[in-house]
Formats: structure tokens, C-alpha cells, sequence
């Protein structure tokens, strides 16, 4: 396909789309977060040469919330190695939502049912390489910085918000505490995993990430390998089975990219190469960031999620 008719088509598929925004709302519970304007979309694929196809709202800027889960996993998994996270964290879906404490309080399952949900996050990011906060939020910022190959900041508001809010998430670190699973103290774990959380990426940025993941691990454009194999096939079944939550089933069936949500509304997908099928874009893979902030009971954007239906559906972007 020319460029031309590619960002035709994204032009397209975001005003068809975009009345899914009014379908969902902003997450009212982080008090920064309910305050995004909900009739945003915008839209960046990012292509194996590297170059970028945007449409809608293109130069919002985010926080990264949930999006963040899966780099920490992958940035744990590359500094500690594999067994070391799967001994901490299972792969295993919940049913139930991202921040419940049911799975810990009924089910006792000894360790998180998987890092995407709050729980498995904060243990994840309790372990990442360092002895204080401080190292540890350097190392994985700097793991992420090096993928996009620029510095990145943290947005101090929704740091602060969420900090002020975190009640849930401070129980779920007390038990954590309890079970030995946190390398730090409660407050000091929460602190990671708020910060990471409230990191502020763009459209662009975030599609060279999914683009690394869809690569397994090795970024095309400067030809490094960023992190193993393994690690990116892990991250990517995580991605499919957890990665949106409780719409992950139905994401699969209709959508069909291992992908990641976050409740700031953004989403991280990664298309792997798909050889055989030349007459649809993109037969190299691709990374895709969407962000819409209006989001859904599950905490994903309703529009952004209807959007990448599209697109999947049109391009043939379905891993099954
Ligand atoms: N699903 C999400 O994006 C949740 C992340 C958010 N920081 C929280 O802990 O609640």
C-alpha cells in the first residue's frame, strides 16, 4: 500500500470510530485522570524502516499507567532473567479486575496470578535492579528511554494524584508485604510502581516499544536486540491473555494483537511479521499506540479498542 492510502484509511477508521469515545468515561478514580479531555483519539503505527503513520489527536501526551506493567515485567525478566520473575509472578489470568484483592484474599495463590494486574506490577517493580527507589525508578526509565532513544519525564501531577488516592493499592502491597513478596517496604513499593505509572510518553514513542515487543525483542531500526526472545514471547502471551483485562478473550477474538491497556486511555500493540500475506500493510509488522481516554468498566478505551478492531479486521493483523 502507498503511504498515502495508509493514512487515508487511519483518517478514516478514526472518524468512523470516534463516537466509541462517548461510550466510556475518564478513570474517575485518579482525580488527574478524570480531568483528560474523553473526546480525544489519535493514532501512530510505526513501521519496520521506522517510519510513523498518525491520525486523529496525534500529539497528545500521556501517562503510561498499565502500559508500564508489561515494560517492567520485560525489563525484570532482561535484568534478573526469566525464572527469576516466573518464581515471583505466575502467567496466569484472574476474572477478576486489575486492582481486585480477591485473588489474594480468597484464593491465596502464594504469588500474583501475573504481572499486568496491580499486584503482580508491584511486585515486579519492587525487584527491579537497585537498593533504593531512586535506582530502581533509574534503571527502568532508563531501560525505556533506550528503546525510544530520547530522555523521558514524569508527569508530577498524576504522580501526585494517584499518590494521595492509592488506597487500594496500598492494601494490596500490605499483603504482598505479608506473603514476602516485595523487595522494598509497602510505601516504598507503591512509590515505584506510582512512579513507572506516571511516566509521560507520546503516541510515537510507545509504537517503536510495541514495534521492539513485535520483533521479539530486537528493535529494526538500529538493529540491536533490546531484550531475549523468550522474554518477548512471555510479554506477548501476557499481552494476549491479561493484557486487556477482562475484555482480553474478546480483544483475541475480535482484535487478535498481543496488546496492553492503560487506564490514561493509551493502548500498546505489536504486530508481528506476517509473511504471507502481501497484499494487506504492514506484512513486516508493526507497533501501534492508540490513545483515547474515555475508557470502559475494564479500564480500556472504548474507542481506541474499536479502532484497532478495525484496523485488525482490514489489514489482516490477527495473530490466529
Ligand atoms: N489499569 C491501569 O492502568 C491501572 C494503573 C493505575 N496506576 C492503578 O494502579 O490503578
Amino acid at each position: 500500500m502507498k503511504i498515502e492510502e495508509v493514512l487515508e484509511c487511519l483518517q478514516q477508521w478514526v472518524e468512523e470510530n470516534h463516537s466509541h469515545t462517548m461510550l466510556g468515561e475518564t478513570a474517575k478514580y485518579i482525580p488527574a485522570l478524570a480531568e483528560q479531555d474523553k473526546n480525544q483519539l489519535g493514532i501512530c503505527i510505526m513501521d519496520f524502516d521506522g517510519d510513523t503513520y498518525k491520525a486523529g489527536d496525534t500529539e497528545v501526551t500521556f501517562t503510561l499507567q498499565s502500559i508500564s506493567k508489561i515494560i517492567s515485567f520485560i525489563a525484570l525478566c532482561h535484568f534478573k532473567g526469566l525464572d527469576f520473575v516466573l518464581d515471583k509472578v505466575d502467567v496466569e489470568p484472574t476474572g477478576e479486575s486489575f486492582n481486585s484483592i480477591i485473588p489474594f484474599e480468597i484464593h491465596r495463590p502464594g504469588k500474583p496470578f501475573n504481572p499486568l494486574i496491580n499486584a503482580g506490577a508491584i511486585t515486579v517493580s519492587s525487584m527491579l535492579p537497585g537498593d533504593t527507589v531512586d535506582e530502581k525508578y533509574e534503571r527502568f526509565i532508563a531501560f525505556v528511554e533506550g528503546m525510544i532513544g530520547h530522555r523521558l519525564h514524569l508527569d508530577e501531577d498524576v504522580y501526585q494524584s494517584e499518590w494521595k488516592t492509592a488506597h487500594r493499592n496500598r492494601a494490596l502491597a500490605y499483603y504482598l508485604k505479608e506473603s514476602n513478596l516485595l523487595d522494598l517496604d509497602v510505601e516504598e513499593a507503591l512509590d515505584i510502581y506510582i512512579r513507572q505509572c506516571s511516566i509521560c510518553i507520546g503516541l510515537e514513542d510507545l509504537a517503536k516499544i510495541g514495534l521492539v515487543i513485535a520483533h521479539d525483542g530486537y528493535d529494526p531500526i538500529t538493529e540491536r536486540q533490546i531484550f531475549s526472545n523468550d522474554v518477548a514471547r512471555i510479554a506477548k502471551v501476557l499481552m494476549v491473555t491479561c493484557g486487556m483485562y477482562n475484555s482480553s478473550g474478546k480483544f483475541a477474538a475480535h482484535v487478535g494483537i498481543p496488546a496492553k491497556s492503560g487506564v490514561s486511555g493509551g493502548i500498546i500493540a505489536a504486530v508481528p511479521p506476517k509473511w504471507h500475506s502481501d497484499e494487506k500493510a504492514f506484512r513486516k509488522g508493526c507497533g501501534i499506540a492508540v490513545f483515547g481516554p474515555a475508557i470502559d468498566a475494564n479500564g480500556n478505551s472504548t474507542a481506541g479498542t474499536m479502532l484497532l478492531r478495525q484496523i485488525s479486521t482490514e489489514w489482516d493483523f490477527s495473530i490466529f
